[in-house]
């Protein structure tokens, strides 16, 4: 057997941290990597969802009557234009923030779809989540069935290009318990997700989020670490992330 090692070990694509309290392990049968980073639990599926259902979310995501989403540059589409696009499947919305007393659009387009009845806080608004369509339930069943449970909600974002981004965080809401497993789906540009940890700031793992990448946060991780989707000014295309939680 040891001649297909290789075959049944693939390597990990990004680096950990070397030392002996990040701990990696490929599971052949979720066909993912179980990685164990201190005060934190991971699981990276990189080519979680084939080709072709990728290419159809990135499709699912933009469909609109208004435009062919492959001639158009988003990133030319200012707020009042967006809202008089009619999606298909996702009311893309400009959020804003209030910061130092300015206001200032977020620099993504963001969704809500979930459960009816589980409000969600975001911005700090709190609204009704769009329901779920046809495309975000199979999405969501592959998910559940790795992740073994339910979501009931999931936040979807749009980085139109490499200027659009995600500053650091950790997502700890009290609505979402107090350890919470997000899993983060990914289609369309790769764009690196770094974590951060709180009590060494200097330690950092950059993961390339690929097109049908799936990536699970479980266990302390949004206590003891942080997470950001910075800029990258090279990329031209979109990126789609959702991101399934569970709010009670
Ligand atoms: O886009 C990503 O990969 C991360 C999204 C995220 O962290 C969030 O929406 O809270
Ligand atoms: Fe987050």
């Amino acid at each position: 057997m040891y001649l297909f090692t290789d075959i049944e070990n693939p390597a990990l694509p990004f680096t950990l941290p070397d030392e002996i309290d990040f701990l990696c392990r490929w599971d052949e049968t979720l066909r993912a990597f179980c990685i164990s980073v201190p005060g934190g639990e991971l699981i990276y599926a990189e080519q979680f969802f084939d080709r072709k259902i990728s290419d159809r979310s990135v499709e699912y995501f933009q469909e609109n009557e208004n435009f062919d989403w492959k001639e158009i540059c988003w990133s030319d589409i200012n707020e009042s234009d967006l809202k008089k696009i009619n999606f298909k499947n996702i009311k893309w919305k400009q959020d804003k923030i209030k910061l130092y007393g300015k206001t200032i659009p977020l620099p993504r387009l963001t969704c809500w779809h979930g459960d009816q009845g589980t409000p969600y806080t975001y911005s700090g608004i709190t609204s009704q989540p769009n329901e779920w369509n046809k495309g975000l339930l199979y999405i969501k069943n592959k998910v559940e069935k790795i992740a073994h449970r339910k979501f009931n909600s999931v936040l979807l974002n749009w980085y139109r290009d490499g200027e659009d981004h995600l500053s650091w965080h950790a997502d700890d809401e009290k609505e979402l318990g107090s350890s919470p497993v997000i899993a983060s789906v990914n289609f369309g540009e790769t764009r690196d997700f770094i974590l951060r940890r709180n009590s060494n700031k200097t330690q950092k793992i950059t993961i390339p989020l690929k097109h049908g990448t799936l990536l699970i946060m479980a266990g302390a991780l949004q206590h003891n670490w942080q997470h950001s989707v910075p800029k990258r000014k090279r990329i031209k295309n979109s990126r789609f992330n959702l991101t399934f939680r569970n709010i009670s």
